[in-house]
């Protein structure tokens, strides 16, 4: 069964006002021309104060190993220290690394491999799997089309996983039915990495409900049955790297991302006005919360600005599995998270409708749960 991804309508897909591209005739990302030019083009040239700073000082960011809490013997004392750490972190920036995650250096190491193979195919070959307007799966080239002004200097790939008994193979399936069997071991090697990530993912909420004083299963039932979407970032070097991005400042609108960044340096946090960048760790995750979290805490832990910077010298690719609720469950926080002093902060919500306004109607960044509650609330954006 062919697995459809998300599908919008498009009729709002470029509203001039939010400064949406044109797709009729839309420009082709093709970097390694763009780099033969004096000058990158203006739509990618970003305004001075979202420009790249030169410093970009080291984060140190918690990190948290899960090897006792994982094993099948976990003292109450470990899950107590992880759940702890967690919560250290969250109520800091909402970023943290994990390690002795279970997850093998293999199904990592493949799922970088294919990932560059799939970015080293022809433009037409990705294009295949071309990304349509208002939907969220398929191949994008910095969203030429998409977007007309601070295009990202990077290609992506992004698809759908169903944590979903009854349809066990939704990553294989897409794959081998967009592109052909012969991208059966890709599927095969993607389907079982997001099926660790949702198993890794589950075990972080557990994590997160007990860091929050709800109780273990609160949050890991509320994401059973997950439908998320993993994306493949993959950034080309750019001749300008002061001048362009190649993921803008944003707040991830998904519930929780764990992100395995390859060995080029790249990612940056906004924390206390100074963007520090997190420094890649082969045996380390990256796990930072979303806006849909933010407001399953009722604002307890933020979900927090970040971007990906480029460099002129080489290729960057990052692996991002994002945690996203069953489309209809309804985002509230739990009853333990209100009280007079903490009233509620976001109004009820399904993340069908958050993915559906980040996809037709504006462009995720550092504002978009607000946006999207006025929008909810119909006040003017
Ligand atoms: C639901 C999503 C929208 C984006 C991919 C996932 C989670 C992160 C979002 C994104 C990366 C935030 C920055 C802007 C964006 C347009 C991008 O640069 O890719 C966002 C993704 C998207 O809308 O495709
Ligand atoms: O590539 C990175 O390091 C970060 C990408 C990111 O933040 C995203 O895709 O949401
Ligand atoms: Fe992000």
């Amino acid at each position: 069964m062919a697995v459809s991804c998300v599908r919008t309508s498009s009729e709002q897909e470029h509203t001039p006002k939010l400064g949406l591209g044109n797709s009729q005739s839309p420009l082709i990302f093709n970097p390694s021309m763009l780099n033969l030019q004096p000058n990158i083009p203006d739509q990618f040239i970003w305004p001075d104060h979202e420009k790249p700073c030169t410093e970009a000082p080291e984060l140190e960011v918690p990190l948290i190993d899960l090897k006792d809490f994982l094993s099948n013997s976990s003292s109450p004392s470990a899950t107590l220290e992880a759940s702890r750490l967690i919560s250290e972190a969250c109520s800091k920036h909402g970023f943290f690394l994990v390690v002795n995650h279970g997850i093998s250096e293999e199904l990592i190491s493949d799922a970088h491999e294919y990932m560059a193979r799939f970015f080293d195919m022809p433009l037409s070959e990705k294009q295949r799997v071309q990304r349509k307007p208002g939907e969220s799966c398929g191949y994008a080239s910095s969203f030429t089309g998409r977007f007309s002004t601070k295009l990202p200097w990077k290609e992506t790939l992004s698809f759908r996983f169903c944590d979903d008994k009854n349809s066990p193979n939704t990553v294989q399936d897409y794959f081998c039915h967009a592109l052909g069997h012969e991208f059966e071991p890709l599927g095969k090697v993607y389907q079982e990495y997001c099926e660790a990530m949702s198993f890794l993912s589950l075990k972080i909420m557990e994590l997160l409900g007990l860091s929050l004083g709800v109780s273990r299963d609160y949050f890991r039932a509320f994401f059973e049955e997950n439908d998320s979407i993993m994306r493949l970032n993959y950034y080309p070097p750019c001749q300008k790297p002061d001048l362009t991005l190649g993921t803008g400042p944003h707040c991830d609108p998904t519930s929780l991302t764990i992100l395995h960044q390859d060995h080029v340096n790249g990612l940056q946090v906004l924390v206390e006005n100074q963007w520090r960048s997190i420094s890649p760790n082969p045996k380390a995750f990256v796990v930072n919360i979303g806006d849909t979290f933010m407001a399953l805490s009722n604002n307890r832990y933020k979900s927090c600005l970040h971007r990906a910077v480029v460099n002129s010298r080489s290729e960057r690719k990052s692996l991002a599995f994002f945690l996203c609720p069953k489309k209809d469950r309804v985002v509230k926080p739990p009853r333990e998270l209100l009280n007079s002093i903490t009233p509620r902060r976001y109004p009820d919500f399904t993340w069908s409708m958050l993915l559906e306004f980040t996809q037709k109607h504006y462009r995720a960044d550092m504002n978009t749960l607000q946006a999207f509650s006025d929008w909810l609330t119909d006040k003017p954006i």
